[in-house]
């Protein structure tokens, strides 16, 4: 699938990633987990926030890759876990078509699966989640980025 899909974008800072992620982990203060399955390489870092904020030291991973850039591939797993996921805690950073998740909760099915973002054609396979992004929206994300110049708006106007 190509990147035509995506006409708009929702930026993400690294401060707006952590307020979400907290505000993701007060909703799941009274839950006891016995780990943590991040899902490589976006729900790594969720994965270590979260970890933070409810005292979790125990993370394992699912690795696993659809995307390049905006262009969707085939699924490669490259790792998986040994158990079912029960109490276990799967953490991605956000679900869209819902191809990764639909994959992983095979492997993990009785696992709580969260996402700190999700779309409308994904969010049915999630547990839970913080915040609804459009469909046609690309979430961009502060590890995708970095801080650049800007010219003057006058500058700008010139050419
Ligand atoms: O719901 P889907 O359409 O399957 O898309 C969601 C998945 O796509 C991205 O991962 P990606 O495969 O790009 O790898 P990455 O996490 O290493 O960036 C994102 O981190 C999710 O895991
Ligand atoms: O950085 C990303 N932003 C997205 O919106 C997205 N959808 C799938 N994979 C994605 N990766
Ligand atoms: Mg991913």
């Amino acid at each position: 699938m190509s990147s035509d899909r995506y006409h708009q974008h929702f930026t993400v800072s690294w401060d707006q990633l952590h307020r979400d992620v907290r505000a993701l982990c007060h909703q799941m203060i009274e839950r006891d987990f016995k780990g943590i399955v991040a899902i490589t390489r976006g729900g790594l870092i969720p994965a270590a926030l979260i970890a933070r904020e409810l005292d979790i030291r125990l993370i394992d991973t699912v690795c696993i890759k659809s995307y390049d850039h905006m262009d969707q591939g085939g699924l490669d797993i490259m790792k998986g876990v040994e158990h079912d996921g029960d109490g276990w805690l799967l953490v991605d950073d956000l679900v869209d078509t819902g191809k990764t998740a639909r994959a992983v909760r095979k492997m993990l099915p009785k696992a709580h699966f969260v996402t700190i973002y999700a779309k409308p054609d994904g969010r049915p396979l999630v547990d839970q989640y913080l915040t609804e992004v459009a469909q046609q929206c690309w979430i961009q994300f502060p590890w995708d980025m970095g801080v650049a110049y800007v010219e003057p708006l006058v500058d700008q106007l010139k050419r």
